[in-house]
């Protein structure tokens, strides 16, 4: 014989709190960007992986785009390589390059492309460089209003989706790493030098917005975005582009890119675009499926 607590009303609960997002949200583009800081827990990893299958098998489109900052320090300090970053950019020297490449599409991208297709024949990795993805160009750090040379660092300029689109409308999820191809003229017929280091909340941000993506998720180390960093742990809720903008001047380096990136995507059509709390687990099913949702998340401006 076996009992059972009653415990089953909350269960349906839950499930029943996700149905009208599960209709919303059937058949849209998530695109979904996993840092290296959310990247350092086996269990977070295997949490996120459970994740992005659950949207997929859900009916949703999920293109993953993951960085790996810690990840390519590490590697670079076993070179050797001291890491500096300018503007919250990593200075890349073509060696570093090497790294960075060896790194985030050799082992980063493996490991995630490796846990989500524990779950089934679903992902496929690629790179900017894969089937023009990203072109880039020469982006310089503004450093103090200054304009910095940082090497290898590029700015995409340019995002062919069709080998995205075609891989979800195969039922797969593209994990993308953040490297573009050089769309710099000085670069053709140059080779070690044709591709450039892209900050991966950019790419993520400029991947979403090709896309014409439904929502820009950036995971990270912190709740979302705090009103008053560091004297308070207030979290913004939501806010408007308009809003953003304004606040934009006065946040410190870790967060620019990412509002910067989240900035972008709506301005560009992206309805959403939220950033959430990568430790927290299963929180991209907490910010999509349930009426709080949790994180700051960015919208248009009213009457848009
Ligand atoms: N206003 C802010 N709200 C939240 N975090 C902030 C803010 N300003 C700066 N930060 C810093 O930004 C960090 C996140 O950026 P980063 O370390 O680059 O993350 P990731 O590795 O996920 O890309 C936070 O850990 C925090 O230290
Ligand atoms: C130009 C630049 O800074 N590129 C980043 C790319 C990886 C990244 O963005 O990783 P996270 O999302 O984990 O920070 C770097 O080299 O660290």
């Amino acid at each position: 014989m076996s009992t059972r607590k009653h415990t089953a009303l909350p269960k349906a609960r839950i499930l029943i709190e996700a149905l009208p997002w599960l209709t919303r949200h059937n058949g849209r583009t998530v695109v979904i960007k996993f840092g290296g800081n959310a990247m350092v827990d086996e269990e977070l990893k295997a949490a996120f992986a459970q994740d992005v299958v659950f949207l997929r098998q859900a009916g949703l489109r999920p293109v993953v785009v993951h960085g790996g900052g810690p990840q390519i320090s590490a590697q670079l300090e076993k070179a050797g390589l001291a890491s500096e970053f300018r503007g919250g950019l990593r200075v890349t020297t073509p060696e570093m390059m090497d790294v960075v490449r060896m790194v985030l599409a050799g082992q980063v991208q493996r490991e995630l492309v490796g846990l989500l297709n524990q779950h089934g024949p679903l992902a496929v990795g690629m790179t900017g460089e894969d089937a023009h993805l990203f072109a880039a160009v020469k982006r310089h750090a503004d450093v103090d209003g200054e304009r910095v040379d940082i090497g290898r660092v590029g700015e995409i300029t340019a995002v062919d989706t069709g080998a995205i689109e075609a891989l979800l409308d195969d039922g797969r999820i593209p994990v993308v790493s953040s490297i573009a191809r050089s769309a710099d003229e000085a670069d053709e017929g140059s080779p070690g030098t044709g591709v450039y280091n892209v900050n991966a909340d950019t790419a993520a941000a400029a991947l979403a917005a090709a896309l014409g993506a439904e929502t820009l998720m950036v995971l990270t180390d912190v709740e979302g975005l705090y009103a008053d960093w560091p004297n308070s742990d207030d979290v913004i809720s939501r806010l408007t582009v308009s809003e953003l903008e304004k606040l934009l001047p006065d946040l410190a380096s870790g967060m620019v890119p990412k509002m910067e990136g989240c900035l972008h995507a709506v301005r560009n059509g992206v309805r959403t675009a939220r950033v959430i709390d990568g430790r927290v687990q299963h929180s991209i099913l907490l910010e999509i499926f349930t009426d709080e949702g949790i994180g700051t998340m960015v919208v248009p401006d009213e009457g848009e």
